[in-house]
């Protein structure tokens, strides 16, 4: 298993200094952690224990047009420069060259390592590993497999006293996109493509997308991390998506299927006998009432099947700036925990307590099922208490109750989101009309 968080001991550092974070990359992903590091400073100097520092953000143009603009004092092109002055690196330029010489350097010299590069990792991971084990410096990565959904540190933490048998998911939100475009509205792949590169989804050169190669990295950082050796990309056999046609879609669509990239990852037993893993990503049929066929969009998900856990299901966006700084931060806040108290924080301690409320102030949706008289203005009553308390109705069906005890009909009410106290006002006002017989139920709605 290579080391991928060393435990450091002489990184321990007295927690009242501030730590500085030197960030390669200042695009997509990289503008929206400087602006975490800006916007939240104080919660982050909290969680952490001593202030997080940006400490320069090294990029290629000085004055490009960027999502989020930092004090333009902060960007430079002397990366390695911004290297040598750091307690933590965040690398998020892409690319092999210099973002693996500049990892190396940092990593060389003790200093811990935040990337989201997997093309680097699925191409020179052992080297990297090894540069961090070498040292005692810690390496994190957690952005570079399906962007903000948590999947590499539960393989690597929550299921280190389990064994994994496969790993399989949609793991590149650009093909899962234009995909999904492609078969729900009909749209053509050049212009589902161009949406997702204008959305931050792509990557620099998105053949890496299409062509499966970066779900491919993917798939060799998962089994990394699920079976315990460097995989490399050379390792993956890969097929992308730019094969599929309109017609594979409507034929796929006619049996009862969905077309999604997968990326699988699983023990195998070669003829020979030879146990290993077989790693592989293609377009893939699915059945429509498979969970991975309702995974829409940029969105990633990740079957995990281990020998004790059995299934476990990591669903979230995959791509896009703001989604993917959270993962990097993350990494940012677990490393920067580690140097100053030695280890996670035992409590989060919130910055402003947050005080619990009384749950009447919960804002939910509500299925109401009313017995009322079968007669003239029974439905303008029943709205009129709802009104009353501000409490708007989405639907409204009316159905006879033939076979009741006494004659009638029900009403079967969706609300909008309400305040659960005017809820409570509206069934209690309801309950005392004439023309209602019965609140025969309240039944909470969520996730319409
Ligand atoms: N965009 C996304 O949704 C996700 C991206 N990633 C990974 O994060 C990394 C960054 O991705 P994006 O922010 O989308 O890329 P981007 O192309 O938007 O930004 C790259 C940044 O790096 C700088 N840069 C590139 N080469 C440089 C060099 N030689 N010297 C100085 N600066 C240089 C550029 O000026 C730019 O600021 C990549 O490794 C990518 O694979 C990972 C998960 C999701
Ligand atoms: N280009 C990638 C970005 C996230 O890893 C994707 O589309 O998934
Ligand atoms: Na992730």
């Amino acid at each position: 298993m290579p080391e991928l968080t060393a435990p450091a001991a002489q990184d321990v550092a007295p927690a009242t200094e501030g730590l500085t974070v030197a960030l390669l990359g200042g695009g997509t992903v990289g503008s929206q952690v400087a602006r975490i590091l800006t916007e939240d400073a104080a919660v982050l100097h909290d969680r952490v224990g001593a202030p997080l520092t940006l400490g320069g953000i090294a990029v290629r143009t000085l004055d490009a047009e960027r999502d989020w603009q930092a004090d333009p004092a902060r960007y430079t092109r002397d990366a390695e420069a911004l290297v040598d002055g750091a307690d933590i690196v965040v690398e998020l330029m892409g690319g092999i060259e210099p973002a693996r010489s500049l990892i190396l350097r940092a990593l060389e010299a003790g200093t811990a390592v935040v990337t989201g590069n997997k093309a680097l990792l699925a191409a020179h991971g052992a080297e990297l590993y090894e540069a961090a084990s070498r040292s005692g410096a810690q390496l994190s990565f957690e952005a570079s497999v399906a962007g903000a959904i948590p999947i590499l540190r539960p393989l690597r933490d929550s299921l280190s006293g389990d064994t994994v048998h496969r790993v399989m998911g949609i793991a590149n939100g650009t093909t899962n996109f234009i995909l999904d475009r492609m078969d729900a509205e009909g749209a053509s792949f050049e212009e589902a493509l161009a949406e997702a590169q204008r959305l931050g989804y792509a990557e620099a050169d998105p053949t890496a997308d299409v062509g499966g190669l970066d779900a491919a990295a993917k798939a060799a950082i998962l089994a990394t991390l699920a079976f315990g050796s460097a995989y490399t990309l050379d390792q993956v056999s890969v097929e992308g998506i730019t094969g599929i046609t309109a017609e594979d879609n409507a034929a796929a669509a006619d049996a009862g299927y969905v077309v999604k990239l997968l990326a699988i990852a699983e023990r195998g037993t070669a003829e020979d006998g030879t146990q290993g893993a077989v790693l592989r990503v293609h377009p893939t049929l699915i059945p429509r009432e498979h969970p991975l066929a309702s995974v829409r969009g940029a969105f990633n998900a990740v079957f995990v099947e281990a020998e004790n856990a059995g299934e476990l299901m990591f669903y979230g966006p995959g791509a896009g700036g703001a989604p993917t700084a959270s993962a990097v931060m993350g990494d940012v806040v677990a490393i920067a925990q580690r140097i100053v108290r030695g280890g996670p924080a035992r409590l989060r301690t919130p910055v402003a307590a947050l005080p619990a409320l009384d749950p009447a102030e919960a804002r939910t949706s509500s299925l109401v099922v009313l017995r009322v008289a079968d007669q003239p203005g029974v439905l303008r009553r029943v709205a009129a208490v709802f009104e009353q308390h501000a409490v708007s109705i989405e639907t409204l069906r009316q159905v006879r109750d033939d076979d009741a005890e006494i004659p009638g009909a029900s009403l079967r009410l969706i609300t909008h989101r309400a305040r659960q106290r005017d809820l409570d006002a509206v069934v209690a006002d309801l309950t005392a009309l004439d023309a209602v017989h019965e609140v025969a139920s309240v039944l909470r709605v969520e996730g319409n």
